[in-house]
């Protein structure tokens, strides 16, 4: 009989891989002594880039520390750049979803990834680049090349690698794009560099600015900024763009919620003269919930909080864990808990919105300190953002780009599931990996406006 999370949810066990090295499962009951101990005893960039396989993807390029640069630059960044954010998502739509008051089918698996690498751009790079219909292209299609070629790789032991590798038709694909990303983004490198020589450097805000000034530093190519770019498009656009698509996928196929979710949408709008500034996004509370229940609900890998043990330790049950190997912690099985959730079979789009009220001050309306009710907290309940000090850097922006794209698609148009279709469809998976069926369509029309 097939084992379940449920057998071994508690227990640590070995996944006998086809890595180097085998991975170990933990409990979640050993986060709090997990989050304890420094990068030098268990590295989560290592594991991260063991995951993405960047040794083939990107051979020859360091990318150890893009996690230190992005986290560095985004929350100030975030801050500064949230009306810049809502102009792209309108342009994004405007450019990407069709425009007629007639229902019309459209494949969200095609267009988001798109819409979130021109939003998530905006930042990026900034105005001109992220609208290029190149960057986009590239941008969009190498994240999804980079993760076919790693979960391709995944499949092949680790001493075959080097010399199949070399023959994979995903590999072939994605050095082809860096080699396109190398002559599209070189002048723009190349002159940014000179500007930021000049006394005159104009006060470049985006990420694109940061990797050239500490290139030079670093003394990096133009071929190693543009791979760095890319790279930080496979950590940022292809999980927001599979949460968006999650969260369509749920909401069509409970209509019931749609007019209410617009009116979270709209009613937090109101209070902010109609701009998607910070506190509006906060006020978005049912929408929130609904999001967490997504992530919760529709989880993008079995495992997550992937770490390589550099030095041995010992768990407080007194098992030794040995350096070398990767460990990981069995989200399908936390987020599925009854300790950690009441009717956890349930989608409840209210879940987290009806615990955050419970917390609400009766007279001053006030919330006291929520237990990781908001969708962006790194909740160690469900583990989507991952825990501790490693936590996912881009999930503030993350969350707002979602609610500013769903608030958008809510507010301005109609959606629904296509005739003779009802239910959930459901996700596919492969490997750790779980995704919406990218082959599935939603029909959508313009609202009409009043
Ligand atoms: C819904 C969207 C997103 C999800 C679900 C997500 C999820 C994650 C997870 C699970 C981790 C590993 C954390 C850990 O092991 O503790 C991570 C790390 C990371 N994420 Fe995200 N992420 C999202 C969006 C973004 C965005 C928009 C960016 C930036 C543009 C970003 C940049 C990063 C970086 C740089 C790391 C590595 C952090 C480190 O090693 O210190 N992510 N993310």
């Amino acid at each position: 009989m097939a084992c379940t999370w449920r057998d071994y949810g508690n227990e640590v066990f070995r996944i006998p891989g086809a890595g180097a090295m085998d991975n170990l499962v933990l409990p979640a009951k050993y986060l709090e002594e997990l989050k304890r101990l420094p990068d030098d005893v268990l590295d989560p960039t290592d594991a991260n880039l063991e995951r993405v396989k960047s040794k083939y993807v990107a051979p020859g390029i360091d990318l150890t520390h893009l996690p230190g640069e992005v986290k560095s630059w985004i929350s100030p960044a975030l801050r500064r750049l949230r009306p810049e954010i809502e102009d792209e998502v309108k342009n994004a739509l405007l450019q990407e979803v069709p425009q007629s008051s007639e229902w019309t089918e459209i494949n969200f698996s095609d267009k988001m990834p798109r819409v979130v690498a021109m939003v998530t751009g905006r930042l990026l790079v900034g105005l001109e680049l992220c609208r290029s219909a190149t960057y986009v292209k590239l941008a969009d299609k190498f994240t999804k090349e980079a993760m076919a070629a790693a979960i391709s790789l995944t499949l092949i032991p680790s001493f075959l690698r080097p010399i199949i590798a070399p023959l994979l038709p995903q590999l072939w694909l994605t050095r082809r794009r860096m080699a396109q990303a190398e002559e599209a983004f070189g002048p723009t490198i190349t002159s940014r560099r000179l500007q930021s020589q000049s006394p005159n450097r104009g006060d470049q805000v985006d990420i694109l600015q940061l990797l050239i000034e500490s290139s030079d530093v670093r003394g990096k190519s133009n071929r190693d900024i543009a791979a760095e770019l890319l790279f930080i498009n496979v950590a940022g656009v292809h999980s927001t763009s599979i949460t968006i698509i999650n969260a369509l996928y749920w909401i069509v196929a409970k209509p019931e919620l749609i007019e209410i979710m617009r009116q979270d949408v709209l009613q937090a709008l109101a209070t902010s003269g109609g701009e998607y500034s910070k506190s509006c996004l906060q006020q978005m509370t049912k929408l929130d919930s609904f999001l967490k229940e997504v992530m919760r609900c529709s989880l993008l890998a079995s495992v997550l909080y992937n770490r390589k043990v550099v030095k041995p330790f010992t768990l407080s049950n007194g098992q030794l864990i040995p350096s070398g190997v990767n460990i990981e912690i069995p989200s399908s099985f936390v987020c599925s808990d009854t300790v950690n959730f009441e009717d956890p079979g349930e989608f409840d789009a209210f879940r987290f919105y009806n615990i955050a009220r419970e917390y609400q001050d009766e007279k001053t309306g006030s919330y006291g300190p929520k237990p990781n009710t908001e969708f962006s907290a790194a909740d160690p309940r469900i583990l989507s953002f991952g825990y501790g000090r490693r936590a996912c850097p881009g999930r503030f922006l993350a969350a707002a780009e979602i609610k500013m794209i769903l608030g958008h698609i809510l507010t301005e148009y109609e959606i629904k599931l296509p005739p003779g279709v009802s239910g959930r469809y459901k996700n596919l998976s492969f490997g750790p990996y779980f995704f919406p069926n990218p082959w599935k369509k939603i029909l959508i029309r313009k609202l009409k406006q009043s």
